[in-house]
């Protein structure tokens, strides 16, 4: 998942190499002057000291390129994530659900570790083995019984943790489920204030006990780590007992060995420990790669497209959809709707109403026509012409959806500022006195739904692009605006040449558009200009 340079590799190779070298013959020097092997001139005092301050300043500088390689790689998986949902179809995001996305970025975040456990690892391990060799050298039946000591404790270590495995992932599943309430909570939160039992419900059938059976598991894995932890610390002080009692009684290690043994082990105590409890992080980073490894499986995209390939058209004269079929194949979808045949002609400078009951596959189709959905059968065609990415239309339109958004930023081309267009527009939807000022600020605050459906139209004329879509955005504005739009705007951004696709119920202003469609069960069952249409519902 993470991609590590090999100049990384080397860097943290060579800085574990030289620190090592440079610890154990301060180690060594320490050790042999201890035991009067080493004249105490002052060729030993300078190097000594020069061997302190080299690494001291090594470490720091090593410490700097670390800090340097963690965040480049975060923010090179954070910005990855991003991208891959952004390039996630929307009936992939409807069917895995976004709380995916939560535990994604919180897994990604758990690699902010890796290069610091990298580098404590190789520099731990060189470590252990270059004073396993000196302890070698001074008694090598004593340090083999140390090494088996010491992989013993490591032993329990690793079965401990990969029995722990299983129960991080279980951790991890509660807080999928956990972000799914929290998502609950943002997007109902009005749902949730009107209904006390709704609250309780959530609260104590859902967060408590989720929040519980997690902690009690998070509580267990913790404990194991730390009690396997104690284990690591607790087993050198049997080991430091095995070389001051036992080995020098047994005869297998010289007396005068014990100090340089006993000081040596002291000293690689530390890495022993580092390498021990690695594998706690080791574990909870295998953890967190493999359930990225499934997020980045499960939203995968089957279809590639290469925007480069072809310059996108800004115009159109004619669009046709032919024998267009769509099928919802998740769990949640009515077994008994499939949206097709869809058989449309949509010319440049025509305004098209959209009819028809609940269900009937109104907005389905808005999403197949704004290339939110692929179909899974038929052809659209771009001026006659086949198209190969559902960006070709895309390029074409501005939607304003029925639940829409409006984002804290501007990801847009138009600016706000100075622009004269935003003015008039700001004065033609009445919110001229709402919106104090034209700075980005002033147009992102809250807004009433029907103001913010205003504010959401106004963006979508920004971008000027010839098709306007609009999923039944007249329904929450008031009696003035509703004639408005109707009456008003919709025939002059005819006039402009615009392309204007409604979903509507408000039959008293049909007759302001050219063609009327009507759906029901999926299917187109009428299409026809509004003079035509004995009931446009049933
Ligand atoms: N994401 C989805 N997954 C599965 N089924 C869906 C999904 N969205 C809609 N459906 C189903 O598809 C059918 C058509 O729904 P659609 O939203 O297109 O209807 P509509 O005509 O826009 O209705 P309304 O007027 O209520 O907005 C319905 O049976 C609906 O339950």
């Amino acid at each position: 998942m993470l991609k590590i340079k090999s100049k990384h590799i080397i860097l943290i190779a060579v800085y574990a190499v030289i620190s090592s070298l440079l610890s154990f013959a301060i180690i060594y020097i320490i050790n042999n002057t201890l035991s009067n092997q080493l004249s105490t001139s002052s060729y030993i005092y300078i190097t000594f000291f020069a061997f302190v301050i080299y690494a001291y300043l090594l470490s720091i500088f090593f410490q700097r390129e670390l800090n340097k390689i963690t965040f480049e790689l975060l923010s090179q998986l954070e910005k990855k994530l991003f991208q891959k949902i952004l390039d996630t179809p929307l009936i992939k995001i409807e069917k895995l659900g976004t709380q995916r996305f939560y535990t994604a970025v919180e897994d990604t975040r758990t690699f902010y570790s890796l290069p610091a456990v990298v580098t404590a690892a190789f520099s731990s391990l060189l470590m252990v083995v270059l004073c396993l060799f000196y302890l070698v050298k001074l008694s090598p039946v004593s340090a083999v019984i140390i090494m088996v000591a010491i992989m013993a404790i490591a032993g329990i270590y690793y079965v401990v943790i990969n029995s722990l495995s299983k129960s991080i992932e279980k951790v991890k599943k509660y807080n999928e489920h956990y972000f799914g309430y929290v998502q609950d909570v943002i997007s109902g939160f009005k749902e949730l204030m009107i209904s006390d039992k709704r609250r309780k419900k959530l609260l104590e059938n859902y967060v408590y006990e989720n929040r519980t059976a997690s902690y009690a598991l998070d509580f267990k894995i913790s404990f194991s780590f730390l009690s396997i932890g104690l284990i690591s610390q607790y087993g050198m002080y049997i080991i430091m007992g095995i070389i001051l009692f036992i080995l020098p009684e047994l005869g297998w290690l010289k007396r005068e060995f014990v100090i340089p043994y006993v000081l040596v082990l002291l000293f690689i105590a530390g890495p022993i420990n580092n390498l021990i409890n690695l594998q706690d992080v080791v574990t909870r980073l295998f953890v967190a790669n493999k359930r990225l490894e499934t997020f980045y499986e499960d939203f995968k995209n089957e279809k590639i497209v290469n925007e480069h390939d072809k310059e996108l058209a800004a115009d159109f004269s004619k669009l046709n959809f032919r024998n267009i079929h769509f099928n919802y194949k998740n769990d949640s979808a009515d077994a008994n709707f499939e949206l097709g045949p869809i058989n449309l002609e949509i010319n440049k400078g025509e305004v098209i109403f959209i009819v028809g009951g609940n269900g009937s596959g109104k907005s389905t189709f808005i999403n197949i026509l704004s290339g939110l959905y692929v179909p899974d059968q038929g052809d659209i065609f771009f001026d006659g012409e086949r198209i190969n990415s559902e960006k070709e239309i895309q390029n074409l339109i501005s939607a304003v959806f029925t639940s829409n958004h409006l984002f804290s930023q501007n990801y847009d081309d138009y600016i706000l500022e100075n622009n004269p267009k935003y003015k008039i527009l700001l004065e033609t939807f009445k919110l001229e006195n709402i919106v104090k000022d034209d700075s980005e600020e002033s147009a992102r605050r809250s807004f009433s739904k029907g103001q913010s459906k205003r504010m959401a139209l106004i963006f979508a004329l920004l971008e000027d692009k010839p098709i306007v879509v609009l999923d039944e955005w007249a329904a929450d504005q008031d009696p003035y605006f509703r004639k408005y739009f109707y009456e008003e705007l919709i025939p002059k951004l005819k006039s402009q040449g615009k392309t204007i696709i409604a979903v509507t119920h408000d039959d008293r202003y049909f007759h302001y558009c050219d063609k009327l469609l009507k759906f029901d069960y999926g299917k187109i069952v009428k299409e026809d200009v509004p003079a035509n249409f004995q009931n446009a519902y049933f």
